[in-house]
């Protein structure tokens, strides 16, 4: 069997990494030649645990390569994967563009019969516009080959890619066809051993299933969130609430965190796609709103609790940042919400000093202001009127607390991810205030 990933990001790369990691030959595809030049010398465009590893192994036995050419590698493909970016455009609807140019070049090269599959995350109704795309450019080159499309949304979380690739909870694949149907079934099989199951559906519903599913999880979120902000002022605990409202089967565990929003390259543009679906179809989707407009507020709570605590002014003030990457694991900094506090930060005059074990090198791509950028967490501190933890790298976890106390001219703490214990930090000196805890606010 032979695959093609077509866009070589966090979703492609890790697709086309762990295809070959079970002895599948795969190419993957990039229209970015600086990239692929990389990728060819070993060196890899994103930071995420565990990979490099299986594309060092990969590439060297030769079942893993780069190419910035679809025309030819295509030719004995079995099956093509799109794994573009569908960013947000200018309505928050999902901009199809680089999905579609990629459908061009399949109907442009394709000579045998492929499964072109949509991995990308996409709004109901774009395999049939892929699978016209295809169509239209082989009316345009003159020639017929028989193709079926597929719909296969990824549920990867960044920071636990492989993890979640290798041993998927279940794999959604939308199919209209018996042959498209048996050459996925096939692809999964090695993915399957330890019980896990292929879903297989209706491409419309595999197309909303993706978005359904992140919008469930940042409702979650959002809900969680605003639960935090009435027990700070009701004198409730929201980690307490967690573990009694989480031990309830049907509501469950995972995805209860409360804490400074959520960011990252999926949950806020696909909320907002969503919602453009909604419209577009003459069915608003209210609760989106809601769950974005708490979100919204959320990334900066805690620049609203540091501006109060020092009533209002923060002008001439330090403050150190732990944590830049919109969640642990990885350098994505797309939505982070450290973009927004260093923002409010800098305009309201604060002298920002700012680590991150591994976003460092991505941040200043995205945060606009001349900032300084530690070496160690240690070097952040130094002089800081106040911390605030944005990211829960481990590494924060377990800090000297008395060298961060000596290094800090005022021993105050901002905990956005709720890791620290306020009596323990307390008893060490610290004022301390997190989410979603009253009396500790
Ligand atoms: N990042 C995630 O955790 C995640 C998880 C699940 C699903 N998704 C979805 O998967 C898709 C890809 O996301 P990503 O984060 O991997 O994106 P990304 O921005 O990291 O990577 C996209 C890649 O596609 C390449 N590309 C663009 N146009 C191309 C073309 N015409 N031919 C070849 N390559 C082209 C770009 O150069 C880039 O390397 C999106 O739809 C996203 O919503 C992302
Ligand atoms: O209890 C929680 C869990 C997460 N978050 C935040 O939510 C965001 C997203 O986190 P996470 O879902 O772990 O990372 P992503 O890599 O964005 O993964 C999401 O988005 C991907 C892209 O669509 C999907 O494939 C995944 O299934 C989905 O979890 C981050 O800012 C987290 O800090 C919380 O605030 N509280």
């Amino acid at each position: 069997m032979k695959i093609i990933v077509v866009g070589t990001g966090y979703v492609g790369l890790v697709t086309g990494a762990c295809l070959s990691d079970v002895g599948i030959d795969v190419t993957c595809i990039d229209i970015d030649r600086k990239k692929i030049d990389n990728l060819n010398e070993g060196i890899l465009p994103i930071y995420e645990p565990g990979l490099e590893e299986i594309v060092h192994q990969n590439a060297q036995k030769g079942r893993l390569k780069f190419s910035t050419s679809i025309a030819e590698h295509i030719t004995d493909a079995d099956i093509i994967f799109i794994a573009v970016g569908t960013p947000e455009g200018e309505d928050g609807s999902a901009d199809l563009q680089y999905v579609l140019a990629v459908a061009d070049q399949i109907g442009t090269h394709l000579e045998q019969y492929a499964v072109v599959v949509t991995k990308s995350t996409v709004p109901v109704g774009s395999s049939v516009r892929v699978k016209e795309a295809i169509g239209k450019a082989m009316a345009r080159e003159g020639r017929q080959v028989p193709f079926d499309v597929a719909s296969n949304p990824e549920f990867l979380k960044e920071g636990a890619a492989i993890n979640d690739f290798m041993s998927p909870d279940r794999i959604v694949i939308g199919v209209e066809s018996e042959q498209a149907r048996k050459a996925l079934e096939q692809l999964y099989k090695p993915f399957l051993l330890n019980g896990f199951r292929i879903i297989f559906m209706d491409i419309p519903s595999a197309e909303m299933t993706k978005y359904a599913a992140n919008a469930m999880l940042a409702t979650r979120i959002s809900f969680m969130n605003d639960i935090a902000n009435l027990c700070e002022r009701v004198g409730a605990d929201i980690n307490q609430v967690r573990t009694g409202i989480g031990s309830d089967p049907r509501i469950g565990n995972k995805f209860l965190y409360a804490g400074i929003g959520y960011g990252g390259a999926c949950f806020p543009k696909d909320v907002k796609a969503l919602m453009n679906t909604g419209e577009q179809h003459g069915h608003a989707l209210r609760i989106l709103e809601v769950v974005e407009e708490v979100n919204n507020r959320q990334k900066l709570v805690l620049f609203h609790k540091l501006e109060k605590h020092f009533g209002g002014d923060l002008a001439g003030k330090t403050i150190a940042i732990w944590g830049l990457s919109f969640k642990p694991q990885t350098d994505d900094m797309r939505e982070a919400p450290s973009i927004l506090v260093v923002d409010a930060l800098v305009k309201a005059g604060v002298k920002v000093q700012a680590y991150d074990p591994i976003a460092i090198k991505e941040a200043p791509r995205y945060i606009p202001h001349d900032i300084t950028y530690a070496e160690d967490e240690y070097k952040a501190l130094e002089g800081a009127d106040a911390l605030l933890l944005l990211t829960e790298w481990r590494e924060f976890r377990l800090p000297d607390w008395e060298r961060v106390k000596e290094l800090m001219k005022t021993p105050l703490i901002f905990d956005g991810r709720n890791i620290y214990n306020a009596k323990e930090l307390e008893g060490l000196g610290f004022n301390y205030f997190c989410i979603g805890v009253g009396g500790v606010v």
